[in-house]
């Protein structure tokens, strides 16, 4: 296949007139699927390129091979016109490809230049100008003396970005950059990125947003298993007719009923003081919440406000002292003091936004995923496991959510980030939980999947569950919570109805604007 190539602009150090990378019909297979197959793409000086497509398209396979972390197994990768094989991400980098990963590798207790000096050969020192004079041209404003733990999530991945252009790359590799970002840190992100085209540099773009890569993006290449099914121009476009070529059929719609909540609540949390041991974690503050069977409650705010925490205390994982253990209730009985196997046993089901390592095992299978939280389900009788239940309940899930893999004996890690999520949001729906709380339930997932599993949480809700739904995605919640509360500085604010809450209302909520004088006078940092 040959990619449309057009004419070149921009400065750097392209072939004369030719593409900055050029893919040449690049395979790529795992032990059970074709990866990539045949790709063919070219990206230009100063443009920014999106790369879409379904969970498990081959979007994340393909970067790899770009950044030197995977080799094809056939095709050609060429940089400025010339053939190459790239080694390792050390050499990626010293050709002058970048890449800013989705979850930041900073450490907390450095400051910026500090981490920054990690990765080249200069000091700390020596680097803080440098940094500062980069933030200012490309609008990247971030403290080189700041410690890392102190920075929002939009000023680390400033920092991530900064510590890219130190190299002065070519080519930027952004996984799925506006995925942590709150709403207003989008806007100054794509000013960065526009500069950065104007010079000459390109961006490789991943998002599953599709008004994001119409706004942003000069071209998309669109995949779908594993192959290139269309360039387009995605101004051009429309969300429909972009989500049409990506999962090759249109959006379902979701069907929303009225809810109908219980007169009981399912699960309370009452009056929650909560320190937590991090040193860089938040403090929660006076948390009251009940979650009624038959409606979901979404958690708004910008994150790093305490969601983490207030997720770790519900579901168990942090355990409150005996002292405290009548603040949290599931069922009217008293369990802030037990650990999430019990809470389990009272009804609770969790999706932590952590997909490996919290959420799966990554190197268990997926039938051995589902015997971590549903082993209750009558696959371990007399002391042994029933693994054919175990995987006849995998398959169940793979099933409801249309999760890509070769089959229940998959290993977690096989999974493409998307299709690991939806395996993990299926298993825990399919306990029938009488209250489910939910991280960030589609992060990294695609537009035809969000769908589906938001439709499946509304479904839950109707069979009378409480739902909880933590997520960073505003229009997410609007879209299917019943009402909406904000997390600021670990403080939730009043509850609002569907009707209530508005952008507008909950974005002054996200900066603190329903605490009174007082209240805004503790929690301003020293
Ligand atoms: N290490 C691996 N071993 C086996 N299969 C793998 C491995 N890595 C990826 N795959 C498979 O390759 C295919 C493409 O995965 P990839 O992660 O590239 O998709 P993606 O488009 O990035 O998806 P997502 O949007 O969910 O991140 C998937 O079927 C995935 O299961």
């Amino acid at each position: 296949m040959k990619a449309d190539v057009g004419a070149d602009g921009g400065a750097g150090r392209p072939a004369a007139n030719g593409p900055l990378l050029e893919l040449v019909g690049v395979t790529k297979s795992f032990p059970t699927v074709v990866a990539n197959s045949d790709v063919s793409l070219a990206v230009r000086p100063g443009e920014i390129h999106a790369i879409l497509g379904e969970n498990g398209a081959g979007k994340s396979t393909l970067m790899k091979m770009i950044y030197g972390v995977l080799a094809p197994d056939a095709g050609e990768i060429r940089w400025r016109g010339e053939p190459v094989r790239i080694g390792n991400p050390a050499h990626a980098r010293s050709l002058g490809i970048g890449m800013v990963f989705q979850h930041f590798s900073l450490l907390e207790s450095l400051t910026v230049a500090e981490n920054i000096s990690l990765a080249t050969p200069e000091t700390a020192s020596r680097l803080a100008p440098r940094i500062a004079e980069i933030g200012d041209r490309f609008g990247l404003p971030v403290d080189p003396h700041a410690l890392v733990h102190s920075l929002s999530v939009g000023q680390r991945q400033r920092a991530e970005i900064i510590r890219c252009l130190l190299q002065e790359p070519g080519l930027i590799i952004m996984d799925e950059p506006t995925s942590v970002l709150p709403p207003s840190g989008i806007p100054p992100l794509f000013d960065t990125l526009r500069k950065l085209a104007d010079g000459g540099c390109a961006v490789l773009f991943i998002s599953h947003k599709l008004e994001e890569i119409r706004s942003l993006c000069h071209r998309a290449t669109v995949m779908r298993a594993g192959k290139v099914v269309a360039t387009v121009d995605p101004a051009a476009e429309t969300n429909e007719t972009l989500a049409r070529l990506m999962i090759g059929h249109d959006l379902p719609r979701s069907h929303r009923t009225a809810p109908h909540p219980g007169a009981h609540p399912a699960m309370e949390i009452h009056n929650l003081d909560y320190q937590p041991e991090d040193p860089f974690g938040t403090r929660l503050e006076g948390v009251d919440l009940p979650l009624y069977p038959g409606e979901i409650v979404g958690i708004a705010g910008v994150s790093g406000n305490g969601q983490r925490e207030l997720a770790a205390v519900l579901s168990g994982e942090t355990i409150l002292s005996r002292h405290d253990r009548d603040r949290i209730r599931i069922g009217g009985e008293s369990c802030g003091d037990a650990g999430a196997g019990v809470r389990r046993r009272l009804g609770l089901a969790f999706v932590p936004e952590e997909r490996h390592g919290r959420g799966a095992v990554p190197e268990m299978s997926l039938t051995r995923n589902v015997l971590l939280t549903a082993h209750g389900r009558g696959m371990v009788r007399r002391g042994m496991i029933a693994f054919g239940q175990a995987r006849a309940y995998a398959e169940k899930c793979i099933g409801a959510l249309d999760v890509r893999c070769s089959g229940a004996d998959a290993e977690a890690h096989s999974l493409s980030g998307g299709n690991l999520q939806k395996f993990i949001i299926a298993r825990e729906i399919a306990l029938g939980p009488k209250v489910m709380i939910a991280s960030q339930p589609t992060w990294g997932v695609d537009v035809g999947a969000a769908a589906s599993i938001r439709q499946q949480l509304i479904d839950l809700r109707d069979q009378g569950a409480a739902i909880l739904v933590i997520s960073d995605e505003l229009e997410e919640l609007l879209e299917i919570a019943d009402r909406v509360l904000v997390l600021f500085r670990g403080r939730l604010s009043p509850s609002l109805s569907r009707g209530e809450a508005t952008t507008s209302l909950i974005g002054r909520y996200m900066t603190g604007g329903f605490l009174n004088e007082n209240q805004a006078r503790e929690v301003e940092p020293a």
